[in-house]
């Protein structure tokens, strides 16, 4: 009887998750073409402009076209033709010049880039069913770190996403399922068929984040790097952090040129993928140089340098996120960020050119995610200073939210 009952309502959930994709499918197509006709017009628009001005025509020749895209995948480019939009304008109206951000960044270039990701924030509304705002993923937790995983994937769960799962080994399961009854875990990363194992949840997941405390285990990452292969083949957004960066630094080819990633590397993961990728040590007079040259080397992929003060780079711009955080530095912070980005990227992905005002929307994303995780990290050092820690940032997440975006 009770199997019976189980297989019922397995089905059904599983008729549920079969719906929502095909749902998810047609509107993304609906999108794409309300995004094609937007584009022409525009296009039409700077033909005209460029036609009247020739001043304007000047300027727009000294744009600096984009690098060249790999053929060989269908790229996050395809689908919101955001390159095709700098190449194409001319002149490059205002919201371009806005967001060039230099050293100088005005007050004014931060309220536009926040207004950008309050728009890509899905409307609570009585109509949605579970699933809908987020169905994050976070690939890692080994014997030894079972806090990132859970920092991670509690903290996707706080920023908004409605189901989290994590996919660890069978050692860290238990324990991560014991800080929190919210968190789907699966103990497969290090079994036979980790891969397919993880394969199979793929089509409900929106994004996946590869690496917090993944280890260095060489089975495990070997697992990480398929997981990496099946959810590009899927075009899902990868989030990749921690020692999945590590893995990218021995293997860069695994992802470069897969403009659906964003990479979030502290000092440390930078100056490794630097070095691995530019055979040169990292020019430390020059970061926002060295964020723009790594993010071309990767195929213009979107980095973020974690730091004193975020930069963020998809190898055509350089955003700078120093919205104010603390001095204090205990580990986990960057747990925090990558699992808010889990959620951000999804949501900046599905909401469209209009939202985003043609900008990439994984720079939107992560500037959001940037300045939440340094306004968890100020509300918490406020309350706690020196004994501060990364779940006393995971309780403040919700009011820093709230305060940054829904004001
Ligand atoms: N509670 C947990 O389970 C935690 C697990 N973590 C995991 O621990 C694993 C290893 O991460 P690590 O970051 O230690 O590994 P790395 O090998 O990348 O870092 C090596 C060392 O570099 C140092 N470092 C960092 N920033 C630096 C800077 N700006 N200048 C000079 N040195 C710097 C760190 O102190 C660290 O000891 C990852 O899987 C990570 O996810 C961390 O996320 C922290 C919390
Ligand atoms: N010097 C700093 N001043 C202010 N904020 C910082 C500073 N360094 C890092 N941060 C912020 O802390 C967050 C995490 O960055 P950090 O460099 O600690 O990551 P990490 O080392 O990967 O973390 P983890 O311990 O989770 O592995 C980022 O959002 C970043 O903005």
């Amino acid at each position: 009887m009770m199997e019976k009952f189980l297989q019922q309502s397995m089905d059904t959930d599983e008729k549920f998750y079969r719906f929502e994709e095909q749902r998810l499918k047609i509107e993304d197509k609906r999108r794409e073409a309300e995004h094609a006709r937007e584009l022409q017009m525009l296009q039409m628009l700077g033909q005209m402009l460029a036609g009247i001005s020739s001043s304007v025509s000047q300027r727009s020749q000294s744009i600096p076209t984009s690098p060249p895209r790999r053929a060989n995948h269908r790229s996050y480019a395809d689908n919101f033709n955001y390159n095709a939009m700098t190449a194409t304008l001319s002149p490059p109206i205002v919201i371009e010049r806005s967001f060039s951000l230099h050293r100088t960044h005005t007050l004014k270039d931060m309220e536009n880039i926040f207004q950008l990701v309050r728009n890509v924030i899905p409307p609570l509304t009585g109509k949605k069913h579970k699933g809908q705002d987020g169905r994050i993923g976070i690939v890692g937790g080994c014997r030894e770190y079972t806090g990132a995983p859970y920092f991670a994937a509690i903290t996707a769960l706080k920023v908004g996403a409605d189901l989290s799962h994590v996919f660890c080994t069978k050692d860290a399961a238990t324990v991560i399922k014991s800080y929190s009854p919210e968190l789907i875990v699966h103990p497969v990363l290090d079994s036979p068929n980790a891969i397919h194992e993880v394969e199979k949840w793929l089509p409900r997941l929106h994004s996946v984040v590869i690496g917090p405390g993944l280890g260095r285990d060489e089975v495990l990452l070997e697992n990480a790097k398929g997981i990496i292969e099946k959810s590009k083949v899927k075009g899902i957004p990868i989030i990749i952090d921690a020692d999945g960066l590590w893995l990218i630094s021995q293997q860069p080819s695994l992802i470069q040129g897969y403009q659906r990633a964003i990479l979030t590397p502290n000092y440390m993961e930078f100056s490794r993928l630097y070095e691995a990728m530019l055979r040169d040590p990292v020019d430390s007079s020059d970061h926002h140089g060295c964020v723009l040259r790594l993010s071309q080397a990767m195929g213009n992929l979107t980095v973020v340098q974690k730091g004193e003060r975020d930069l963020i780079s998809d190898g055509e711009k350089v955003l700078v996120c120093s919205h104010e955080g603390s001095s204090r530095r205990c580990g986990g912070q960057g747990d925090l960020l990558s699992g808010s980005l889990g959620v951000l990227a999804h949501w900046a992905f599905i909401a469209g050119a209009e939202k985003t005002n043609g900008q990439n929307p994984f720079l939107v994303a992560a500037f959001g995610a940037c300045s939440l995780t340094r306004q968890s990290n100020h509300q918490a050092f406020q309350k706690f200073g020196r004994s501060m820690t990364a779940s006393d940032m995971v309780s403040e997440v919700g009011t820093a939210f709230n305060k940054l975006f829904e004001t």
